[in-house]
């Protein structure tokens, strides 16, 4: 029998890598990008594809980043080695680009299969999520290998000047659990921990959608064919004029304020030196519990709903936190819209989200409660050692005596010293997160806070 290798000839070197997921691009995480781009030999990219579909929204870029050892921040400081890009293309349905990486990684199974998975987890937070692919209707590697991972051709087809098209369908859940990579483990994924079957599955999906879609991007004439095309959001450019896009609704309301935020909600020094007490209070915390309905209220650790670790109290930093936030709420209730009420006591919590940690979608307040704002800090380290854990926060309003969702979102992304506002009766979840090195200073750290009313 051949034993079965876990280990590769990338496996030290993917060691200190971690995906970042970017919501937003920064102007250094730009110039990253561009840098990453030019050493691929594509840096028409960046400009052509990744910024507009990025700038058009619901698009989410998936890097692994290895840091520059020192300084550990500032331009230049990430080292982009692997991309991927998700855009919605229709309801639910979302393109994926190739997993890009420099040539020295092109069979680097274990970077590119990490950075995939993480991008799959983040679309199958919705059950409902697709991955969709356009392959050209003669293709025999594409289709065979899009299928053997549980595509599903369909008859949906997309005619170009060079060929046509049909769109290959798979829930993204089901993919990952396809690719061997739903129970794997991102930090045994990077070093190519891998069973053998699961490793040649990986390579051989990645190697066929980046060499299949390869000549769409490098080749400069659009007569020539590509065996995989881009997947364009509404329907594919091609398409004639008036012929319906058959892709679902994409439109969402671009400034879907159903949050309000404050950006620097403390000093500088005052968040380093919070963070400080509270890393240095590690041992104090305990499992977050969840108030169950219908049972008097009564707290219970429920991992199917909730997975942290909680600290009740702020110690000396709660005055400061009070203090800050009643001197917001006029502006922030305003802002929310938010009718004047006689403001009651404020409640206090630290939670520490590490790998793996998530708060499945709640509500604050029930019926009776006097919590009328939810109020969340967020203090992790810079920069970030954790992907994941957007906080989402859905809209609802209240409608003869009941609170009914409307389909404004808000998704955002816990980034240091920022503290966010919103009605406590808004349906809102904490997305899984993942901390590569499952250090606990290195997890996602945040404050939460209610006001009551009186
Ligand atoms: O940490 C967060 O972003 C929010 C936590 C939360 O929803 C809660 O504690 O009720
Ligand atoms: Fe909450």
């Amino acid at each position: 029998m051949i034993p079965t290798i876990r280990r590769d000839f990338y496996t030290d070197g993917n060691g200190g890598t971690r995906i970042e997921i970017f919501d937003e691009l920064s102007e250094t995480a730009k110039a990253a990008l561009y840098t990453f781009f030019r050493r691929v030999g594509a840096p028409h990219l960046m400009d052509e594809v990744v910024l507009p579909l990025f700038c058009e929204g619901d698009s989410q870029v998936f890097a692994a980043v290895r840091d520059r050892p020192w300084p550990p921040w500032g331009l230049g400081a990430r080292n982009i080695v692997a991309f991927v890009q998700t855009h919605l293309v229709g309801d639910g349905c979302w393109g994926l680009s190739p997993v890009h990486v420099a040539d020295e990684d092109l069979t680097n199974v274990g970077l590119c299969a990490a950075v995939y998975k993480e991008a799959l987890e983040t679309l199958a937070v919705d059950p409902n999520a697709e991955v969709h692919y356009l392959v050209a209707e003669e293709s025999r590697l594409a289709d065979l290998t899009l299928r053997r991972v549980g595509f599903e051709r369909t008859e949906d087809a997309f005619l170009t000047e060079a060929a046509r098209y049909l769109t290959y369908r798979a829930p993204a859940g089901e993919l990952l659990n396809r690719l061997g990579l739903a129970e794997a483990d991102t930090v045994d994924v990077l070093a190519g921990a891998l069973d053998d079957e699961v490793f040649a599955l990986n390579a051989a999906f990645h190697n066929t959608v980046y060499l299949g879609s390869r000549a769409e991007w490098v080749v400069d004439r659009p007569s020539v064919p590509s065996e995989i095309a881009r997947l364009v959001r509404g329907g594919h450019y091609s398409k004639p004029a008036g012929v319906p896009t058959g892709t679902g609704r994409y439109e969402r309301d671009p400034v879907a304020e159903v949050a309000q935020g404050v950006r620097e909600f403390l000093s500088a020094s005052e968040h380093d030196a919070f963070r400080a007490y509270v890393l240095d209070r590690e041992a104090d915390f305990k499992p977050a519990t969840v108030r169950m309905s219908g049972s008097g209220g009564s707290a219970v650790v429920d991992e199917r709903v909730r997975r942290s670790l909680v600290l009740n109290e702020l110690g000396p930093y709660e005055a400061l936190f009070t203090e800050r936030i009643k001197e917001h709420l006029q502006q922030i209730s305003g802002r929310l819209n938010l009718p004047a009420f006689p403001l009651g006591r404020i409640e206090l919590q630290v939670t520490a989200n590490g790998d793996r940690d998530y708060f499945g979608m709640h509500r604050d307040s029930d019926d009776g409660d006097t919590r009328e704002l939810t109020f969340v800090y967020f203090f992790s380290g810079e920069p970030r050692r954790f992907s994941g854990g957007e906080l989402r926060v859905f809209e609802t309003v209240p409608e003869d005596g009941r609170v009914v969702a409307t389909d404004r979102s808000q998704t955002i992304v816990p980034r240091a010293n920022l503290a966010m506002f919103f009605p406590s009766r808004h349906d809102h979840e904490v997305l899984p997160v993942r901390v590569p090195s499952k250090a606990f200073a290195d997890g996602r750290f945040s404050v939460t806070g209610w006001i009551h009313r009186q």
